[in-house]
């Protein structure tokens, strides 16, 4: 089949891809010229495991290129949206300018019979609206919903792999007809067995944010019970454990630290909320704001544990800051827990060094004002603490003894539960988490 993908950041960027792997023929269009070169020259603009590997095969097969030409999109059959929808700036409501602006762009180029399917998340009642858009100017042309699930460093297995297909249809004929072509996208998929769920549209669309809300009250509700740790004395990564071993609850999602940042869980729930007050529904969310308020919380508490373990003054310290993206293995920095906890840091008087396997550049170009290291000993040297605020496999797996030679004082603190406390301790390093006893 003939796709186009609108966008082509971290999601349209590997769905494109994707939907090249299995064997379509697929034209990536986005507005961001550097953007559509890089990706045109089989080079990933950002850090995913395994994107550049399968970007560089597509390329060859000829199946797919990239575009900064919406007409270029034109003879597809299928259009994907998958343009960011940031949290406006000073507001909770997802800023729904880049959707608006792509379906306006591809009105120009539809032809009837073209089925336009949005990925991005976005407010419920999006995809009526825009349903009524494209039908309105172009007749026999039809919308879908079909939210992403995907996870960054992950994001080629979960898109090639997902869980389950959701399908938002319209009603009644033009839904069937949706469906064959959704079914026909994602045949190799669909023929593994995958769950699918075909709905309405509001219902797709609130599965997506329904499902973040979902992950992010998880995270915090192990973040409230690491709060109460550290007031008893309780070790949280035990009761994790512990309460994990339940099917119900499960282990996944329940790992304490320093709360979940990026480019869609804090927007998306905070999107949500605003929604539902539009709504008049904004009591059933309410405690999404403790969710998010549990969230930041634990950056503040992270600032005041490295006070206490700098003798009570972050003023003149050295502190080394293990990681910058807002997870591992990717190079995201949006709403990043790790740089955020940096910044006040150094406006507490430290002298701050932040390092990143990944995302160092990233970081340079949006906090110039902090400083930068190539490598976790280069930040750490002379360092009175250090921070291992993201769990990079390189920080999981330093060796304390060895590290312990760089670092002025021995002091660390595991912002994400990830380091092997005895090892530290027998090493001679004072250890101190979040939730955790101290070591
Ligand atoms: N990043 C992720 O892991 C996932 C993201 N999502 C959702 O997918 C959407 C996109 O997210 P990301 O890819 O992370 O954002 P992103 O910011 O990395 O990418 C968005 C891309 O859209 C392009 N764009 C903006 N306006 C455009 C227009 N009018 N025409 C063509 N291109 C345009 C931008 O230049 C950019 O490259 C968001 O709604 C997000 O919530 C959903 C699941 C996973
Ligand atoms: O809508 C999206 O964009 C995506 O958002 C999340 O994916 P992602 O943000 O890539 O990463 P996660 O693995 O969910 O982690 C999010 C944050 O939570 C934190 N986290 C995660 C798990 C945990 O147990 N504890 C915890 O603090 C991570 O460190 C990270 O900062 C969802 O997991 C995806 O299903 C979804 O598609």
């Amino acid at each position: 089949m003939k796709l186009s993908v609108i966008g082509c950041g971290y999601l349209g960027a590997v769905h494109a891809a994707s939907m090249a792997e299995l064997g379509h023929d697929v034209v990536g269009i986005d507005v961001d010229e550097r953007k559509v070169g890089a990706l045109s020259q089989g080079t990933a603009p950002f850090h995913e495991p395994g994107f550049e590997e399968l970007l560089e095969r597509t390329l060859a097969t000829g199946r797919l290129r990239f575009s900064t030409d919406f007409a270029d999109a034109a003879g597809s059959s299928v259009h994907f949206v998958c343009v960011g929808t940031p949290q406006k700036r000073g507001e909770y409501a997802a800023d729904m300018r880049y959707v608006q602006g792509a379906v306006e762009s591809l009105l120009d180029i539809l032809a009837p019979g073209d089925l336009v399917v949005g990925k991005s998340t976005v407010p419920v009642g999006t995809a009526g609206y825009l349903a009524e858009l494209v039908e309105g100017k172009v007749p026999g042309a039809l919308l879908a919903w079909n939210p992403e699930f995907l996870r960054e460093g992950f994001a080629v297995q979960d898109t090639l792999h997902p869980d389950r297909l959701v399908y938002g249809l319209p009603a009644g004929a033009d839904g069937a007809t949706a469906r064959a072509l959704l079914d026909e996208v994602y045949a190799t998929i669909v023929d593994r067995g995958t769950p699918k769920v075909e709905s309405d549209y509001a219902t797709a669309e609130m599965v997506k944010t329904a499902a973040n809300s979902f992950l992010a009250t998880k995270i915090s509700f192990i973040n409230a019970m690491a709060e109460l740790c550290e007031a008893t004395g309780a070790d949280v990564k035990l009761l994790a454990d512990a309460i994990g071993y339940d099917d119900r609850i499960g282990r996944k999602f329940l790992n304490a630290g320093l709360g979940f940042g990026g480019g869609c869980l804090p927007k998306d729930i905070r999107a949500f909320m605003a929604r539902a007050g539009e709504l008049g529904a904004d009591q059933a969310l309410t405690f999404l704001r403790e969710v998010d308020n549990i969230n930041m919380r634990r950056r503040i508490r992270m600032v005041e544990l490295a006070r206490e373990v700098c003798d009570g003054s972050l003023l003149g310290k050295r502190v080394a800051v293990l990681g910058a993206a807002f997870k591992p293995d990717s190079d995201d920095i949006r709403d990043s827990p790790a740089l955020n906890v940096a910044a006040q840091l150094q406006l507490q008087g430290a002298v701050v060094r932040v390092t990143d396997p990944a995302a160092v550049e990233n970081s340079r170009r949006q906090w110039p004002q902090l400083d930068y290291a190539e490598t976790a000993e280069e930040a750490a040297q002379g360092a009175d603490a250090v921070l291992v605020l993201t769990e990079w496999k390189q920080y999981r797996e330093l060796d304390p003894v060895e590290f312990g030679k760089v670092v002025k004082q021995k002091r660390v603190l595991d912002g994400r539960n990830a380091l092997d406390l005895d090892a530290w301790t027998a090493a001679g390093w004072t250890y101190r988490a979040l939730g955790r006893r101290a070591g």
